[in-house]
């Protein structure tokens, strides 16, 4: 039987250490399980978390085995290479397919039946692989997609128009990569349209500022591991906003990433799109209005995707 409030954390490296970090900041588990390769590396972080449970929600946090994950209701999975400077996140697809290749079999041999979360690149993917290797329901499994970049987008946006990010409803969607897109045409500040938003604040929605703001999120990750070599709060916040949607069974609209059936014309693969999120997983993929270009970006996006999905040893 499932424990709704038991969360696995399968790769502790920045990634999966921060992630770990941020849960059980926000209280939501009362038992966080951490898988590594380097066992040592798992029960150091194991330790050093529960150092800061007196000043914490009480839960119970340890290094654990496959055994352990049978009765999770959410498995986080962010085992795998990160990107060196330079490197696209699709440069990572054959170790991290070999990464995942070895992990989700062992999920699925324990008869999981939670959500399983999709947080190593290339995410979208990953994504779509882990959905095939697991034999669970696609909308169980869902990768964390572009709910980092819309986060980074919001964030932008914010200090641009000079109002809080959190007014801001905006989505990158498509590839969590270089083919993402941003839906400028449905964005708005509080119901208000960008065009009137700026009006209203006396300043122009100047078509050049925003391709700038896009460009600053589509190079976000790059801009940082040339900074720092990694990166790991921005994705940790995500995640566990993520989390916080299927355990409060919330019914949330994030861009995960989603195997889609037929959506947008789409199938086949996954891909990072608008949708709602319950205690079930995705409840529906929603499809949200596009302009022209911005469809042509999502098929573009999609077209590259399924081109390395197809040629996946799966
Ligand atoms: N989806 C997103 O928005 C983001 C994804 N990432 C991705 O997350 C992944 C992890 O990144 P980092 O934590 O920075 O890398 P890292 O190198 O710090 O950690 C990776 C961890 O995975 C472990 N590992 C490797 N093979 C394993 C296996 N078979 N079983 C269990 N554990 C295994 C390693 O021992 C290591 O502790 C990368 O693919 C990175 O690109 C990073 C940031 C954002
Ligand atoms: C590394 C990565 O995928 C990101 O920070 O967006």
């Amino acid at each position: 039987m499932l424990n709704p409030r038991k969360v696995a954390v399968i790769g502790c490296g920045f990634v999966g250490a921060s992630i770990a970090f941020a849960l059980m900041q926000r209280g939501l588990f009362s038992e966080m399980v951490l898988l590594d390769v380097d066992q040592a590396k798992a029960e150091g972080e194991a330790m050093d978390l529960s150092d800061g449970l007196p000043y914490a929600a009480s839960m119970d946090i340890y290094a654990g085995t496959y055994d352990d994950v049978t009765d999770c209701a959410l498995i986080v999975l962010t085992a795998g290479v990160n990107q060196k400077p330079g490197e696209t996140r699709l440069d990572l697809i054959s170790r991290n397919i070999q990464i995942l290749q070895s992990i989700v079999p062992q999920i699925r041999a324990r008869k999981f039946d939670g959500i399983l979360l999709v947080v190593t690149n290339p995410v979208d993917v990953l994504t779509y692989a882990a959905w095939r290797l697991s034999g669970l329901p696609a909308q169980r499994v869902i990768g964390s997609g572009t709910v980092l970049d819309t986060a980074r987008l919001k964030q932008l946006l914010g200090q641009h128009l000079q109002v809080d990010s959190r007014n801001v409803h905006a989505f990158i969607i498509g590839e969590h990569g270089d083919s993402e897109l941003a839906v400028w045409s449905g964005s708005n500040v509080s119901g208000l349209n960008l065009d009137d938003f700026c009006r209203l604040r006396g300043m122009q929605n100047d078509p050049a500022a925003m391709q700038a703001l896009y460009e600053t999120v589509r190079n976000s990750a790059y801009e940082i591991i040339r900074r720092k070599g990694a990166t790991y709060y921005g994705i940790a916040m995500a995640v566990s906003r993520i989390a916080e949607c299927i355990v409060k069974d919330e019914h949330a609209v994030l861009p995960v990433s989603v195997v889609l059936h037929g959506e947008y014309g789409l199938e086949e693969l996954s891909l990072s799109i608008p949708a709602i999120l319950g205690s079930n997983g995705v409840e529906q993929v929603l499809e949200i209005p596009l302009n022209s270009s911005e469809r042509m970006a999502l098929t573009n996006s999609a077209g590259q995707l399924r081109d390395i999905v197809q040629r996946l040893p799966l």
